[in-house]
């Protein structure tokens, strides 16, 4: 089976949830006190996706920091947009974006409404997912989402999110610094 190595990064204010995200997808759990990101952290997980294993790189920002990728969460639409500003501008040009809409289990203090950020991501044709790393909402469909858009390697283009299987690494490293 192929193995495909995608490089993933997570960008956004601090205290949005990016290693609260990273965490739910590469290990399950979530930690209520989870430390702020000093500099950056590096995680990988493999699954399968269709006929392919996906080994995602994944590099976890802190928020403070301005760093390019292919990933953003947010939680304003205006620092959000210069983010994908700055990615339009110096990113590849096969760049896939995701936005995250993270702690949507906080109903009650919502600040953005969810038409307006799919509108939003739609019109930049990005993947927009509503996401709690606290109860494990739309993590693994986040994920499922960018091995979707990744262009297929075989004649058969990917379809549906079948064929999606967690694999943890056991002998990856669980979490460091870079
Ligand atoms: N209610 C709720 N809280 C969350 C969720 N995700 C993260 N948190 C909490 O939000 C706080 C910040 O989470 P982090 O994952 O450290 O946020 P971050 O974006 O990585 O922050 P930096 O490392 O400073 O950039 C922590 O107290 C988390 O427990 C979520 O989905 N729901």
């Amino acid at each position: 089976m192929a193995l495909r190595e995608l490089k993933v990064c997570l960008l956004g204010d601090t205290g949005v949830g990016k290693s609260s995200i990273v965490w739910r997808f590469v290990e399950d759990s979530f930690d209520p006190n989870i430390n702020p990101t000093i500099g950056a952290s590096f995680m990988t997980k493999t699954v399968q996706y269709q006929n392919e294993l996906h080994k995602f790189l994944i590099w976890d920002t802190a928020g403070q920091e301005r760093l390019l990728s292919f990933f953003v969460l947010q939680e304003t639409f205006s620092t959000l947009k210069n983010w994908v500003k700055e990615l339009r501008q110096h990113g590849p040009p096969n760049i896939v974006v995701a936005i995250a809409g993270n702690k949507c289990d906080l109903i009650d203090v919502r600040e953005v409404m969810e038409r307006d950020a799919k509108d939003y991501a739609d019109s930049i044709h990005a993947i927009f997912v509503e996401t709690s790393a606290k109860n494990a909402i739309n993590i693994n469909e986040l994920f499922i989402e960018i091995s979707r858009r990744i262009p297929s390697t075989d004649a058969n283009p990917p379809s549906g999110g079948k064929g999606f299987k967690l694999r943890r690494q056991p002998s990856e490293p669980k979490r460091s610094c870079c």
